[in-house]
């Protein structure tokens, strides 16, 4: 079983090396996928011009097989660039190795013509290369580069940096042929790019729409739940007091009755700005169900959050809330309880639940405790 998961392990962390090398936690998605092809691009270029390199030292091309030889090596370098983990832009200078690496291997093979001339097919590997690699505006520069050096080796007087004989048809279209797959490939990377850019934008969106109430702008009870974890853990851990305080407004029903469902999504929209004016940055609010409302206090004890619900529902009180043409008084009722290290969250919050309770059946508008639960039962 153990050596199973050993090997599990291994084979992981080689596929990590061989593809994944060069990502960190801090890489979008996009920039991920990118590192993948450049890891991909390297490994495929460095055995595919070390086949070529060793095939062309075989049949005594010694000058085209050292090229791609060394071609090889500088992939291989780009692939240690990528390895080295400690190297923070090694995502930013092994692509740009990579792409000037390939242009001189272009402009040699167009210059000597390659195996029985067939150098400059391989070309056309650069522009989608170059755009992916370095984005539109420096791959439209590296692109523009070497054609510049192209339109020079082809058309320099008398051939004199040419080792191959072209004619002049072939010369005139393989950069026209060039010129149109580099506005293809930079056509394409700037559809890819607005694409991600949508859907980056909306998956955000989702993802706020998720944990964000729409109302109130405030967390929902789902996006809560990871801090209420985040804080509970440390609380339990660093053995410091956590508080909840669970809130509901008063007679909140009336106020949609006679103001209409509208006028109750006002008296929410004012009292989720005023909590939240009310906290600590530490602190957190949020939107736990109809007009029942959650705090979380880290490193504060429950005479400490009784105090703050105190003053915060005194705050409420005593600020009105236009409804129309109406100033509309707002109270609610406070819930308070600390997390015990013995018991845990949940019941934090059923204790705070039976404390607003007891507020509401009080008279609301009042502040209860857990820790004084029984005896406020009795009076
Ligand atoms: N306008 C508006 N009303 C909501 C929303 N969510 C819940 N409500 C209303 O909130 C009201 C809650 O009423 P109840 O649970 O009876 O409580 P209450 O009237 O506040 O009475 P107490 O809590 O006992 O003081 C219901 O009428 C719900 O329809 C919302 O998003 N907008």
């Amino acid at each position: 079983m153990k050596q199973t998961q050993n090997q599990h392990s291994r084979i992981k962390r080689f596929y990590h090396s061989l593809i994944l090398s060069g990502c960190r936690e801090e890489h979008d998605e996009d920039t991920r996928r990118k590192i993948v092809v450049i890891n991909l691009f390297a490994i495929v270029g460095m055995s595919i011009t070390l086949v070529l390199g060793i095939n062309a030292v075989l049949t005594r091309d010694d000058i085209l097989g050292i090229v791609l030889l060394v071609s090889s090596a500088m992939f291989g370098l780009c692939k240690g660039i990528l390895l080295h983990s400690k190297l923070q832009h090694s995502h930013v200078i092994a692509p740009a190795m990579l792409v000037t690496c390939l242009m001189f291997l272009m402009l040699y093979l167009v210059a000597q013509g390659g195996v029985a001339g067939t150098g400059p097919l391989w070309i056309f590997v650069l522009p989608p290369v170059a755009m992916f690699f370095s984005g539109i505006r420096y791959g439209v520069l590296f692109v523009g580069l070497f054609m510049a050096f192209c339109i020079l080796i082809l058309f320099y007087p008398d051939d004199a940096l040419l080792g191959v004989n072209y004619s002049h048809e072939f010369r005139v279209r393989l950069l026209l042929s060039f010129a149109t797959v580099t506005f293809l490939s930079a056509f394409y990377e700037h559809s890819r790019q607005t694409s991600f850019t949508i859907i980056r934008d909306i998956s955000e969106k989702f993802e706020r729409q998720a944990l964000f109430d729409a109302l109130t702008q405030l967390l929902n009870r789902r996006g809560i739940q990871k801090l209420i974890t985040h804080e509970t853990n440390r609380a339990q851990r660093q053995k410091e007091p956590l508080s909840v305080v669970l809130c509901d407004i008063d007679r909140f029903k009336q106020v949609n009755d006679n103001y209409g469902h509208d006028g109750g999504d006002i008296v929410l929209e004012h009292v989720a700005r005023l909590f939240e004016s009310a906290i600590r940055k530490q602190d957190a609010v949020a939107r736990w169900g109809g007009e029942e409302f959650l705090f979380v206090l880290p490193t504060t004890d429950e005479t400490n959050a009784t105090i703050l619900a105190e003053k915060i529902r005194q705050h409420l009180a005593n600020t009105p809330v236009n409804v129309g043409d109406t100033s509309l008084t707002v109270t609610a009722s406070f819930g308070v309880a600390e997390l015990q290290l013995s018991s845990g969250l949940d019941q934090a919050l059923s204790l705070a639940d039976k404390a607003l309770y007891l507020a509401k059946e009080k008279g609301r508008n009042k502040v209860v405790s857990a820790s004084s639960l029984g005896t406020m039962a009795e009076v």
